[in-house]
């Protein structure tokens, strides 16, 4: 059988991080019916998050699907996850193969245009471990991933995340970088971003 998905990698060398890119997951076509399709079938919502005791909506869309309904706490906010849809696990399982890691959770974003955005932060709430595998896949439009040490000021990065891109983050990444997706000023179409988890 004829496999769906490139297994075309580029491993990048960091200090206290694994960080692997796969440009081309998904093919173009593939991608694309997966972004029609979740764009469609998500129940998208828009939280408010306090920060420094300012109420503000969350400037982008997201939906937490996982295998339990126990509820997810990141950044002040509480999620009730929904049941995962037969695109999701079709997801899931590609990832799965590819990083031979189990996920239960997947929390998707989508980033309506260039203004919306997701700010400097780690994935390292108690419920992942301590060295959790994340796996980002990408749908759409392409935004710039970017990440920094903590304290290597040096070490401060890019990574253009392109239409059906899978981003797996593993090793201390969590522990040691913060990552954000900026806003831009440049004409830009939706995005969609799913990080599957492994929610403890
Ligand atoms: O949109 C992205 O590529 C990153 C999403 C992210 O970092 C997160 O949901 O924790
Ligand atoms: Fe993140």
């Amino acid at each position: 059988m004829m496999d769906l998905f490139s297994t075309e990698k580029t491993i990048f060398n960091l200090p206290q991080a694994e960080l692997i890119y796969f440009p081309q997951f998904y093919t173009q076509m593939e991608a694309s019916s997966f972004f029609h399709t979740l764009m469609e079938q998500t129940l998208w919502q828009q939280d408010q998050i306090t920060l420094f005791g300012k109420t503000h909506k969350q400037p982008r869309l997201t939906a937490l699907y996982a295998e339990t309904n126990r509820p997810y706490s990141y950044s002040g906010i509480t999620m009730t996850p929904h049941p995962f849809n037969d695109i999701l696990l079709k997801i899931k399982q590609d990832v799965e193969a590819i990083s031979k890691h189990t996920f239960n959770s997947v929390l998707l974003n989508l980033y309506r245009d260039g203004n919306d955005s997701n700010g400097w932060h780690a994935d390292n709430e108690k419920e992942l471990g301590s060295n959790p595998v994340i796996a980002s896949v990408s749908f759409g439009a392409t935004r710039n991933f970017k990440f920094k040490h903590r304290t290597l000021k040096q070490e401060n990065h890019k990574l253009e995340l392109k239409h059906g891109s899978l981003l797996l983050m593993k090793g201390e990444m969590q522990k040691y970088w913060l990552h954000q997706i900026p806003k831009t000023l440049k004409p830009t179409e939706k995005r969609i971003n799913l990080t599957f988890r492994y929610i403890a």
